[in-house]
C-alpha cells in the first residue's frame, strides 16, 4: 500500500513561546493595563484580595505606571523596522527563528510565541493555532528555571482556555531546563564571547555576578523549587566557564514590596564588592532569556549606577541570549525531545 503524504497522515504540531508580557507602549496607560493584569494574578501576589485589592488599585495602580512607563520608555527598542518592548522583540525574533530552524530540520512545526499577560495573550494565540487545524500543542515557557509564579501561571492560563473549548488539542508542557547541557553552553558561550575582549574576572578585584530575578522567601520556605534552580543553573555555568567560588556571586533582584525575597539581593551585593575594593563586576542574567526591563533598567542602569558611585570602576553587563544561535539551537533540541513520539 502506498504511504499517505506526511501532511495528511501526521496531525499538525505546534510550539507556542510563553513569556511573561510586557506593555504594549511606554506610557501609563499600557503600564496600568500591563500592571493591572499581572499584578492582579494571584500565582504572583498570594495575598488574598481583601488585602491585596485596596493597595493594588488604592496606592499600586495609581503611582507605578508613570514611574515604570519612564523606565520603559528609556528601554523601548527601535532597530530599523521593529519597534517595541524589548521582551517582546526579542521573542518573537526567537520563535521565528525557532520556527526557521525547525523546518529547516524536516520537522513539520509552527512556532508562535504569546504573552501571559498582554498581548498576543495565549488564548488569542491558542484560538488561532485551533484556526489553522493545529491538533498538538506543545507549551515551551521562556523560563528556564521553574517557579509557580511564572510556569505554573502559563499553565493556568492553557487550562483557563481550555476550560471553554469542545474539540480540544493534544498537549504537552515543558516545565523546566535549567538543567539542559544546551542552555548552559549558550550561557557560557555568551559569557566567554564578552571575556575574549574584556578579560576574566580574577576573583580579587574582578567578579562575575550571576542576578536572577527574585522571588519572596516565603515562596520557597512553601516549596516552589526556584531558588534551588537557580543554584543548579549557576553552579553548572560556573563548571562549564571552569569559575572558582572566589570569582563568582549568585545574587537575586526585582525585589517588589516589603516582604523578606530570595537572598542576598544585587544591589546592596554589588555595592558591598564595590566598598570592599572590588573595582570591576561583570553581570549576567541566566534566567532572563529574553533582554528586558530587567536587565536593560534594573541591571543595566540602576545598579550600575549603584556600583560606581560607591567607589567601582567598571561595570559591564553581559547581554542575555536573544537570538544567539546556540541558544535557538538549544531551544530547538529542547523542543524536539518534548515534541518526540508525535512527529
Ligand atoms: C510582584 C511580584 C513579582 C513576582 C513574584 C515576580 C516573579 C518573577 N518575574 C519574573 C520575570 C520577569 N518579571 C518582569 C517584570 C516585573 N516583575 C514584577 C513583579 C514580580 N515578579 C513587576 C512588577 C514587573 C514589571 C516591571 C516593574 O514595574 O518593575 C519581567 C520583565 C517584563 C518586561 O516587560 O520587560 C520579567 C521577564 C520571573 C522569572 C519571576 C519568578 C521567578
Ligand atoms: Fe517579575
Ligand atoms: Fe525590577
Amino acid at each position: 500500500m502506498t504511504p499517505l503524504p506526511s501532511s495528511m497522515s501526521t496531525p499538525k504540531t505546534a510550539v507556542l513561546l510563553c513569556n511573561l508580557g510586557t506593555p504594549d507602549a511606554p506610557t501609563p496607560a499600557a503600564l496600568r493595563r500591563y500592571l493591572g493584569e499581572f499584578l492582579s494574578d494571584q500565582r504572583v501576589v498570594e495575598l488574598p484580595r481583601f488585602v491585596w485589592w485596596p493597595i493594588l488599585h488604592g496606592i499600586i495602580l495609581r503611582v507605578r505606571p508613570a514611574k515604570s512607563a519612564k523606565k520603559y520608555a528609556s528601554i523601548w527598542m527601535r532597530d530599523g523596522d521593529t519597534s517595541g518592548s524589548p521582551l517582546r522583540v526579542w521573542t518573537e525574533r526567537q520563535a521565528n527563528a525557532l520556527d526557521a530552524q525547525l523546518k529547516a530540520s524536516g520537522q513539520h512545526v509552527t512556532v508562535r510565541y504569546a504573552m501571559r499577560y498582554g498581548s498576543p495573550s495565549i488564548a488569542q494565540q491558542l484560538d488561532a493555532l485551533q484556526a489553522e487545524g493545529v491538533q498538538r500543542i506543545l507549551i515551551l515557557p521562556a523560563y528556564p528555571q521553574y517557579s509557580a509564579t511564572t510556569t505554573a501561571s502559563v499553565v493556568d492560563a492553557v487550562a483557563h482556555w481550555t476550560s471553554k473549548i469542545r474539540s480540544l488539542p493534544e498537549l504537552r508542557f515543558v516545565n523546566r531546563y535549567h538543567d539542559d547541557t544546551g542552555y548552559i553552553n549558550a550561557l557560557a558561550a555568551r559569557i566567554n564571547t564578552h571575556w575574549a575582549q574584556h578579560g576574566r574576572p580574577d576573583g580579587k578585584i574582578s567578579k562575575l555576578v550571576l542576578s536572577f530575578h527574585g522571588l519572596p522567601e516565603r515562596n520557597r520556605t512553601l516549596g516552589d523549587p526556584y531558588y534551588d534552580e537557580c543554584q543548579t543553573t549557576a553552579r553548572l555555568l560556573a563548571e562549564a566557564l571552569r569559575l572558582t567560588p572566589d570569582q563568582y556571586l549568585v545574587t537575586f533582584q526585582s525585589r517588589f514590596g516589603a516582604a523578606k525575597w530570595l537572598q542576598p539581593y544585587t544591589e546592596p551585593t554589588v555595592m558591598a564588592l564595590a566598598r570592599s575594593g572590588v573595582q570591576r563586576v561583570d553581570v549576567a542574567c541566566p534566567g532572563f532569556t529574553s533582554d528586558c526591563i530587567e536587565t536593560l533598567e534594573e541591571i543595566d542602569q540602576e545598579v550600575r549606577e549603584a556600583f560606581l558611585t560607591s567607589g567601582g570602576q567598571e561595570f559591564r553587563y553581559i547581554p542575555c541570549l536573544n537570538d544567539e544561535l546556540a541558544w535557538i539551537s538549544a531551544l530547538e533540541r529542547i523542543a524536539q525531545k518534548h515534541l518526540s513520539g508525535w512527529l
